[in-house]
């Protein structure tokens, strides 16, 4: 099976000109087919609060009402998502900006009621694994940002971390698929205030004891969690930490298996 590569960056890679342009010029330089998913959320809280919209989380997801809904569209669709589209073009990647409503590559169904009325959030359900692989073998390199669509003209707000997984999980039927899930710490650590306590591997057993120590918490928890998701839906290999781990001269990162 060919293989191809998922690479993620979080919000702070994308606040930072410099880090995201080294990031981008890495990955441009990655060999073989690939695809890019970013997140954004720090600019959006960011972009909320100059509009005078407050924002609020909860474990790790964006409880999104009909303004802030616009907000991310903006920020995650538009102004992140068409800089990374420039900024690669400008590195010789032929990319391409899409939403999950772009060539119906992502449908989720809006999030239901329960104890938390989370708004406009979608948990991914369909990925056009078939069409996204046209745009791959056309030789464009797909970009895509944390927002969904429920086939009935809503979009809908959707982790990146998550989006990242399902669309790892969709092209496995189609190649032996990695995931990199870059952010600017050099991988998960036994001490959060060391940044050379880098585990190295993680399983579902040591992530047990790891939740039970309470090492992992906050952005980490989603993270970890649609990792194993995506182990056990056929993606191949999953990475996390520092955007040097793309060099492959850089051994110090996390890896996850099952
Ligand atoms: N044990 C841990 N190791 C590393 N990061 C951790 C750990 N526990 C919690 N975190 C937090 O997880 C964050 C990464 O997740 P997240 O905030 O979703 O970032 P991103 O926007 O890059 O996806 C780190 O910035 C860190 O604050
Ligand atoms: C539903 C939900 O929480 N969506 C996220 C999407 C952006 C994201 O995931 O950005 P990072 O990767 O930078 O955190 C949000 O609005 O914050």
């Amino acid at each position: 099976m060919e293989k191809l590569s998922i690479v993620k960056i979080g919000g702070n890679i994308i606040e930072d000109d410099e880090a995201l342009h080294a990031f981008l010029k890495l990955f441009s330089n990655l060999k073989g087919k690939k695809i890019l998913v970013h997140g954004g959320g720090k600019r959006a809280t960011h972009m909320a609060s100059k509009l005078g919209i407050e924002s609020k989380m909860i474990n790790g997801r964006r409880i999104t009402d009909a303004d802030t809904l616009e907000v991310i569209t903006m920020v995650y669709g538009g102004l992140v998502n068409k800089n990374v589209v420039a900024k690669l073009q400008a590195l010789n990647t032929n990319a391409i900006g899409l939403t999950g409503a772009d060539i119906n590559s992502i449908k989720s169904d809006k999030r239901p009621v329960k104890e938390v009325d989370f708004g406009f959030v979608g948990d991914v359900k369909e990925v056009a694994y078939k069409s996204i692989d046209k745009l791959i073998q056309a030789d464009f390199t797909p970009v895509f940002c944390a927002i969904t669509h429920d086939g009935n003209g809503q979009l809908l707000n959707t982790n990146a971390d998550t989006i990242t997984s399902q669309v790892a999980v969709g092209m496995s039927h189609l190649y032996e698929t990695s995931i990199y899930y870059c952010f600017e710490l050099n991988g998960v650590l036994e001490n959060i205030n060391d940044k050379n306590s880098v585990i190295k591997h993680i399983d579902s057993k040591i992530y047990k004891d790891l939740l039970e120590k309470g090492i992992i918490a906050d952005g980490m928890l989603p993270k970890l969690e649609n990792c194993f998701d995506a182990l056990k839906h056929g993606v191949h290999n999953i990475n996390m930490g520092n955007t040097s781990m793309l060099t492959r001269e850089n051994d110090n990162f996390t890896k996850i298996t099952l």
